[in-house]
């Protein structure tokens, strides 16, 4: 089981890692909400907004969850060194959005991603947008759905694709990133460029579906006639930890996944492997402290998986499937030994996934892991449309994704048998924002 996604999960030594991470709690919705009583509330917050108590969903939400007394108003700063939601503590729920522009000014595409950057200060605070400021005549500043309900750990993170770089009235294309070069085409591949791709990335992550929701639609909103949604993308069930006190959760394959990941609380290997160091690419010095998202659209064959026997698959990824530990022997934590062998060979298989993805294959190259499950129907085969979204950030794809990528999708059994990548994005992503600044400001200036 998951943690629930409406508490904080609760640290190893007691306290709440959230708070050890600097988090504080703020006043949420949600917070004013219970403070006022479900019932009261409704009248004349409602009232005061316009909305008929009817139609204002958040009781029903709240007496199911039971967590009126103790709500999830956990907010996790917007501003900082680096952009939050990387290694943040993985949320339940995702919804990602690629954004086209649709303007050809430059003057057009730094107001909206100051308006962004402000917005997503106030959502990411639990606050409703343009509070107080909205006219009666006007269509409101903020589309309500969020409203009685907590900022619910809301992180969101922008980032910017190849293609922005290469519209020449930006005037960025000598900044673009080396590291932004295209993903190669890989084994078995079959993307859809209508789900691919885009000028602009933004991830929002949250304990709720409707709050991450809600900051996608709020930002496509402000970003009307500027940026057009390309495709979205929504995520339950997170697929990796990013903190040693998350508890692994497990993929649509049932198998635990994030087990080796890389973790907020590995310091050392979150500078080596994740943020750009200075330096690191002198046409793009403005990168420094951010990162690279690399996101797959990964279909399972989920039919066909459990149609397979327990052996098979405990071989094909390398770990059992209960406890999610090496084939290799001992406990989930153990470190696998690639050597140990048992009487019909190597006990974890040549070509099982663990072994393929593992530092020791990969030139010692690791990756914070931050995917999500997803499900989307199913095709007119009756096969559930059902996978992960896998997303990754990486200091630099070119050594930290595409080889270990390569070798995955030409060797890796569980890629070749029941895999399909459908879709793919590559986003430079800058670092945080600091107070007065907005995000990509490196990259466009004051
Ligand atoms: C290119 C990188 C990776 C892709 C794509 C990928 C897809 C993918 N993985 C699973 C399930 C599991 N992966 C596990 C470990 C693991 N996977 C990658 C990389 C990619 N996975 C890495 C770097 C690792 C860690 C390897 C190590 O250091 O041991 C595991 C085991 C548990 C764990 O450590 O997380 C599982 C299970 C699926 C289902 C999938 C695509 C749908
Ligand atoms: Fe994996």
């Amino acid at each position: 089981m998951t943690p629930s996604s409406t508490s904080p999960a609760p640290a190893a030594g007691g306290g709440d890692p959230r708070d050890e991470e600097g988090r504080r709690r703020g006043v949420s919705r949600r917070g004013l909400f219970a403070a006022a009583g479900v019932t009261g509330a409704v009248g004349v917050t409602g009232a005061a907004l316009g909305i008929g108590a009817t139609s204002w969903p958040l009781g029903a939400r709240a007496e199911k969850s039971g967590d009126t007394a103790a709500p999830a108003d956990v907010v996790v700063p917007f501003r900082g060194e680096h952009q939050a939601g990387i290694t943040t503590p993985a949320q339940d729920r995702l919804h990602m959005a690629a954004f086209d522009l649709v303007t050809d000014s430059r003057a057009d595409l730094i107001l909206l991603l100051k308006e962004w950057t402000r917005a997503a200060e106030e959502m990411t605070r639990g606050n409703k947008l343009g509070e107080g400021t909205d006219s009666y005549l006007a269509p409101p500043s903020d589309t309500g759905e969020a409203m009685g309900l907590s900022a619910a750990n809301l992180t969101i993170t922008i980032g910017f694709g190849r293609s922005l770089f290469e519209k020449p009235f930006l005037k960025i294309k000598d900044k673009m990133p080396a590291a932004l070069e295209p993903l190669p085409h890989f084994p078995n591949d079959k993307l859809d460029p209508a789900r691919s791709d885009g000028d602009i990335i933004v991830q929002a992550c949250a304990d709720d579906p409707q709050v991450a929701v809600h900051a996608i639609r709020n930002l496509a909103r402000i970003g009307f006639s500027t940026v057009s949604m390309r495709w979205s993308q929504l995520g339950f069930g997170r697929t990796s930890s990013t903190s040693r006190a998350q508890a692994t959760p497990r993929n649509l394959f049932g198998f635990k996944d994030g087990t080796a990941n890389l973790t907020s609380e590995d310091a050392a290997g979150v500078d080596e492997h994740v943020w750009v160091p200075e330096g690191a690419d002198p046409k793009a010095a403005w990168m420094t402290g951010g990162t690279y998202l690399v996101a797959r659209r990964i279909r399972m064959r989920i039919e066909i998986w459990d149609r397979t026997s327990l052996q098979e698959q405990e071989a094909s990824i390398g770990r059992t499937k209960t406890e999610g530990a090496p084939l290799s022997g001992g406990e989930e934590f153990t470190e696998p030994d690639f050597s140990a062998k048992g009487s019909r060979g190597e006990l974890i298989a040549k070509d099982s996934h663990v072994r393929l993805a593992h530092p020791s294959t990969n030139e010692g190259v690791k990756m914070l892991r931050r995917g999500y499950n997803y499900t989307d129907g199913s095709d007119e085969l009756g096969r559930l449309d059902a996978g992960l979204f896998f997303i990754a950030f990486v200091v630099d794809p070119r050594t930290h994704f595409t080889p270990m990528q390569n070798r995955l999708s030409a060797g890796d059994r569980l890629h070749v048998e029941y895999l399909q990548h459908v879709a793919s994005g590559l986003y430079a992503i800058p670092p945080g924002a600091r107070e007065g600044e907005y995000i990509g400001q490196g990259l466009f200036g004051a």
